[in-house]
């Protein structure tokens, strides 16, 4: 089927269905126009961010590093748009839903925990090492993709809220 860029956002994704709801964001399906490629673009309206000057800064800055990490188990953020009252994140796509949904159907083997440790570890010294801390791992944070390999869910806004409201604290 071919794309049309009439309705698409910025001319260039196709938003589609939407996959999931977060306490700042609601995250949507969408396809690149100029590839086809499949991203989900997390979008936020900036007044859930309550137009925060500090948050917004510290964003910016996060966004900025985060934009640079490349490993096979954390999610790529490929870029940031922005209109005057909405933030969107387009990040590569994930298609084997959240870790949790597989948590609560039941006991993982020995070796399938391994595995996810293992990947976790990786994502989480690879982002060590360059200074990052996620601060705000969980279940809801790790997806799986096709191949089932972990994909950390590294860029979080609730994380962010939370540095910037302790750091304002002091
Ligand atoms: N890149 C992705 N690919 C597929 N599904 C995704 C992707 N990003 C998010 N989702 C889905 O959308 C849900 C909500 O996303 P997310 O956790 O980023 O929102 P949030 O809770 O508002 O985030 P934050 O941690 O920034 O507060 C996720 O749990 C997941 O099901």
């Amino acid at each position: 089927m071919a794309l049309s860029a009439e309705n698409a956002l910025f001319r260039k994704y196709e938003i589609g269905k939407l996959l999931g709801c977060g306490v700042f964001a609601k995250v949507y399906h969408a396809r690149d126009i100029s590839n086809g490629r499949s991203v989900a673009v997390k979008v936020v309206s900036k007044s859930k961010l309550n137009n925060n000057v500090n948050l917004m800064a510290h964003i910016k800055r996060e966004i900025s590093t985060m934009s640079w990490l490349r490993h096979p188990y954390i999610v790529k953020l490929f870029e940031v748009l922005a209109t005057r009252t909405k933030i969107y994140f387009v990040l590569e796509f994930v298609k084997g839903g959240e870790l949790f949904a597989k948590v609560v159907k039941g006991r993982f083997s020995e070796d399938l925990s391994r595995k996810y440790f293992q990947q976790l570890i990786s994502a989480v010294s690879y982002c060590h090492l360059r200074g990052i801390s996620h601060r705000d791992s969980k279940p809801e944070n790790l997806l799986l993709d096709e191949n089932g390999n972990l994909k950390v869910l590294e860029f979080s806004l609730s994380a962010l809220t939370d540095h910037v409201q302790q750091s304002s604290t002091y």
